[in-house]
């Protein structure tokens, strides 16, 4: 069978679920191992009871499953009425699986053929934290290389997250500075930018994000923040990731509250269509000290916090997961932007 091999990344993808909702595999997978099983509704349908059974316990273990169904080209017709779409095509496959899975109507056959190549029987593809494959293994729920590959997958070796630390990138008077800046201006609740029927809009869930920001304007506190960033931030950026960026978005000060349980869920930068131009998150604390949590947390990376000390930058690809840990105590501030690139 060709497809996809042992140690490949499994690319990014959008899909219907049964309820005609598209679902980013790289949104629902941040820093959890993920199980994918392909197949055709008639494959999936025959091995539905073992199948489900074994669904449950690799969720309940801490897998992210995906049940991938092969409903286009060489997969059921799909293409006449709009009564027979994907979606309703795999509806009626839904109530064979448990709700902690996410089924998903592959209409083309394109994912199907880069996971499994031609193969139309029920396959298990297995990842690790950072979803590159461990195993793929026909299904047989008897086989105890299935459950040897769970175990490896939710063992996975932590390695360091790949990020660059600039301790003292702003001295601790233009940390003071910013931090009244923060204090003088009105600040918002921070929105998070989610995808609704094809739009991007910005939504405010306690669940996802807790913070309030101040958008730096256009003026003098703006081009000493740009001037620094050319001089200190930028040479080092060239030197560890030869990379030059061409544009920033606008600064923002945010600030994380114990009062209010401020912290940020796990999230990736650069998920949403306005945010694809995305390279490089800088954040930058402000203080440090005057507050417990606040950490940035690289779940694909293992679990330590990663918290400068007040003035140090953290600078990172757009496209890893990262989250921000409650704050229990006290307030934490951050200088926060994005960089474009070529
Ligand atoms: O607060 C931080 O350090 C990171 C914030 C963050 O991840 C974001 O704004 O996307
Ligand atoms: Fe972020």
């Amino acid at each position: 069978m060709s497809g996809i091999g042992f140690g490949e990344r499994i690319p990014n993808f959008v899909r219907m679920n049964a309820g005609g909702q598209p679902v980013m595999f790289y949104d629902r997978c941040c820093g959890d191992p993920a199980l994918i099983v392909t197949g055709t509704p008639a494959t999936l349908s025959a091995s539905a009871g073992p199948l489900a059974q074994l669904l449950v316990e690799a969720a309940a273990a801490g897998l992210v499953c995906f049940v991938v169904v092969r409903t286009g080209p060489d997969g059921p017709k799909t293409d006449t009425p709009e009564t027979d779409s994907p979606e309703t095509g795999i509806a009626a496959l839904s109530s064979l699986f448990p709700d902690t899975v996410c089924l998903l109507a592959d209409s083309d056959g394109q994912l199907s053929d880069h996971l499994a190549g031609r193969q139309t029987d029920v396959t298990l593809f297995i990842t690790g934290r950072t979803l590159r494959l461990l195993a793929s293994l026909p299904f047989d729920g008897a086989d105890p290389a299935i459950r040897r590959t769970f175990a490896k997958a939710l063992a996975y070796p932590h390695g360091q997250p790949p990020l660059l630390e600039i301790p003292d990138l702003l001295t601790p008077a233009e940390c003071d500075m910013l931090i009244g800046v923060f204090d003088r201006a009105d600040p918002v609740p921070s929105g998070s930018h989610v995808e609704k029927a094809g739009k991007v809009v910005l939504e405010e869930d306690p669940d996802a994000k807790v913070r309030l920001d101040v958008t730096v304007p256009q003026g003098p506190v703006s081009e000493k923040l740009m001037a620094i960033m050319t001089h200190r931030l930028v040479p080092e950026l060239r030197y560890v990731f030869s990379f030059t960026p061409r544009s920033s978005e606008q600064f923002k000060i945010v600030r994380y509250d114990a009062d209010s349980g401020g912290h940020f869920a796990v999230h990736r930068d650069n998920s949403t269509p306005d945010a694809v131009a995305r390279r490089f998150a800088i954040t930058l604390n402000l203080n440090t000290g005057a507050y417990d949590g606040g950490g940035l947390i690289f779940p694909e990376y293992g679990p330590a916090p990663v918290s400068p000390p007040a003035g140090g930058a953290v600078v990172f690809s757009c496209g890893l997961a990262h989250r921000v840990t409650p704050v229990t105590r006290g307030v934490r501030y951050a200088l926060i932007s994005f960089l474009h690139g070529a």
